[in-house]
């Protein structure tokens, strides 16, 4: 079981650098064994082409090393922080993608403007608040994953897959890494999308609850729509 998702983790890591949503060593993909609870992640700083099975770093819960002879992603403590929190989730990616990462270094969530945005995402893709002083000096990657979950306070995560990090970049989520990949890439295509409308339109307004839901709808079997 956890060859498998080796080998899962690594496809999904290649495929994020594949779709050009990682530049440098950027970003990085994890996958869970919920079951022997441990986590599966990027090693830090190792270029996406020099990346192999026995490259990724396995970690128990509490961020323990438990396979992998190079440094874990620095961001191992937010993607634990939020598959605590997160229990029907599978897999995390994080990606600095330049249109997404706008929206964050903006500190803006991006609101639902069309069918595309509505199909992914109910309603709008959140901004976190600004980590303050403490956190920043204390254990910021840690922090980052409990402003996350903050965030997310009271949202079904799989309704709402992806988050903005204030001054960081997207997270996303999926029940399988490749899943969270997928999200990141849709999640860059609607944030491009998003500001070229707000270029064209400063005053749009967010699409229609009622055509917000009739997309979401679509796309997720387990969602009921009140029309
Ligand atoms: O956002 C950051 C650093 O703030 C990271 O995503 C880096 O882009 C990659 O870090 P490593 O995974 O190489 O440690």
């Amino acid at each position: 079981m956890l060859e498998k998702l080796k080998e899962e983790v690594l496809a999904a890591n290649l495929e994020l650098a594949k779709r050009g949503l990682v530049n440098h060593t950027w970003g990085n993909v994890s996958g869970i064994d919920r079951e022997k609870e441990l986590i599966i992640i990027k090693p830090s700083g190792i270029p996406y082409s020099q990346l192999t099975i026995e490259s990724l770093s396995v970690l128990d819960m509490d961020g323990n090393q438990i396979e992998g002879n190079l440094k874990p992603s620095s961001d191992a403590p937010t993607h634990l922080v939020i598959y605590k929190a997160f229990k029907e989730i599978g897999g995390i990616v994080h990606t600095h993608s330049p249109w997404a990462t706008s929206w964050a270094q903006a500190c803006k969530g991006i609101p639902p403007l069309g069918a595309a945005h509505a199909e992914y995402f109910y309603g709008n893709i959140p901004c976190t608040r600004k980590l303050n002083e403490r956190e920043i000096k204390g254990q910021c990657e840690a922090e980052t994953g409990k402003v996350i979950v903050e965030t997310l306070s009271g949202i079904n995560p799989l309704h709402m897959p992806a988050v903005l990090v204030s001054n960081h970049g997207p997270f996303t989520w999926g029940k399988t890494p490749m899943d969270a990949v997928n999200i990141a890439d849709v999640l860059e295509a609607v944030a491009k999308i998003a500001y070229r409308t707000y270029a064209l339109t400063p005053a749009i307004r967010p699409i229609d609850s009622n055509l917000l839901e009739k997309n979401f709808a679509k796309m997720h079997e387990d969602f009921k729509p009140s029309i």
